[in-house]
């Protein structure tokens, strides 16, 4: 048996710090889909996360389990990078690409004078954001980054329309190319309509990468295509497409408060934690609804070890078995908002209060769902106007609470 060392990505292990990882097998390098032959039923955990699902780090266990962590195993027996590695590469590269252009003055492909956009015209663009916004996501964001905030935001909402809008039954791949090249464009800083002008005015200013603008998109690809997830691993990586890029797009903008003793990397991590929360939540509390279109996100290995399956989805009877298995889910969703809630505190003063109230609404769906007794087949989470309201000055005192890294340094 080789002991390997693997860089610290999952929570559990300190940021930055090196785990021992002890696996069948010898491990190198963190990108490249790695393929060493381990004994099949036999190997190490080396995540916390794992402790969620009744297990602990180090802990043996079958093949079969249903696992998370920086190694899996696929049926060959063969030991590959997970989904959370690869993603935690994107994450190191954000946040390098973060300190470098706050270290050096920024070198972007588009600056403001660029942009082929009088002022008023740039005015109005936001503006249209702002009322989009108002719309969509009420409790988004307020104070002076908001309408950086509301042009990523409106991207992600017309992204993600495009495969669940009112025309999703027409578009196909070639469309969301399109939208790609588009993306490249307005990241170039050529627009092509009002609304991309306000990104684009948005990159020009702030220290964003393209990266998870593309990785949004082919989250979108992938629920064109792919309607069950085989393991958590597979749900992770849509998970981190559609939602994890989300964190990484709002970093940048939101800014590390500069008393901040945490690492760039922790943050980054923390925020790609909430777009993973958030998202297992909203797949947690549209079980039923999804059902009826015909996609089960909940990952297959698991629901069998609990012996369910598809079936017991669309005949949708809350069971003793769906309760323990939903449970175990909700459990996994709230250990990831607990990860993010060590990120929030390091953010910028101002960036604080918003992202403090939206993480404590989304969690508050999975309380709800515990409340309709894990019935999500016919009845929607919903947090009730009492709780958004009492939630929002929770989140204003939370706000106003030091870095935890500093709180730390202090003692
Ligand atoms: C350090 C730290 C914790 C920093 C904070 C980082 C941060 C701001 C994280 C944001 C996380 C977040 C809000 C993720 C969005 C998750 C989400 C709900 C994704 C949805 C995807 C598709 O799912 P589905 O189709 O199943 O869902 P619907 O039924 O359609 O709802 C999305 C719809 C993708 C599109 C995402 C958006 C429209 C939200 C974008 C939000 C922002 C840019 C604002 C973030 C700002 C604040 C204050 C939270
Ligand atoms: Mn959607």
């Amino acid at each position: 048996m080789a002991i390997i060392l693997v860089r610290a990505a999952s929570p559990g292990l300190s940021d930055g710090a090196v785990g021992h990882h002890q696996v069948h097998g010898s491990l190198q390098g963190s990108s490249q889909l790695l393929k060493t032959r381990v004994p099949p039923r036999r190997w190490m955990l080396c995540s916390l996360r794992y402790a969620c699902l009744g297990l602990q780090p180090g802990e043996e266990v079958g093949r079969t389990s249903a696992v998370y962590s920086s190694l899996a195993v696929n049926p060959a027996g063969e030991a590959v990078v997970s989904s959370e590695q690869k993603v935690y590469d994107v994450v190191l590269k954000q946040a390098a690409l973060l300190k470098r252009q706050l270290r050096t003055p920024p070198v972007l492909d588009v600056r403001p004078q660029q942009l082929d956009m009088p002022r008023s015209g740039l005015k109005e663009a936001y503006a249209r954001c702002g009322e989009i916004c108002q719309e969509y996501a009420k409790t988004f964001y307020l104070e002076e980054r908001r309408r950086a905030i509301w042009a990523i935001y409106v991207w992600c909402r017309r992204t993600d329309e495009l495969v669940d809008g009112p025309n999703a039954n027409y578009i196909t791949p070639t469309a969301l190319d399109r939208w790609e090249k588009r993306l490249e464009d307005l990241f170039a800083g050529r627009p092509y309509d009002m609304l991309d002008a306000a990104l684009s005015d948005t990159i020009s200013r702030f220290p964003i990468d393209i990266q998870p603008f593309r990785d949004m998109i082919e989250g979108m690809r992938s629920d064109l295509r792919k309607a069950r997830y085989k393991n958590f691993d597979e749900l992770y990586m849509y998970c981190y497409y559609v939602a994890g890029t989300v964190g990484l797009m709002s970093v940048p903008v939101m800014g590390i408060a500069p008393e901040s003793k945490a690492t760039t990397e922790s943050v980054y991590s923390a925020a790609l934690a909430l777009g993973i929360a958030n998202q297992l939540t909203n797949i947690l509390r549209d079980v039923g609804e999804d059902a009826r279109r015909g996609r089960v996100y909940l990952p297959q290995d698991e629901l069998a070890q609990a012996g369910l399956s598809d079936e017991d989805i669309f005949y949708g009877v809350v069971t003793n078995r769906w309760r323990n298995f939903m449970k175990q889910q909700i459990k996994r969703a709230r250990m990831f908002f607990e990860e993010a809630e060590r990120g929030v505190t390091e953010l910028s003063q101002a960036s604080r209060w918003p992202v403090w109230a939206s993480l404590l609404l989304y969690r508050q769906i999975l309380d709800e769902i515990e409340a309709n007794d894990y019935n999500n087949f016919t009845r929607r989470a919903y947090v009730g106007k009492g709780k958004k309201l009492l939630a929002l000055p929770v989140a204003y005192g939370k706000s106003l609470l030091l870095p935890v890294s500093l709180r730390n340094s202090q003692t």
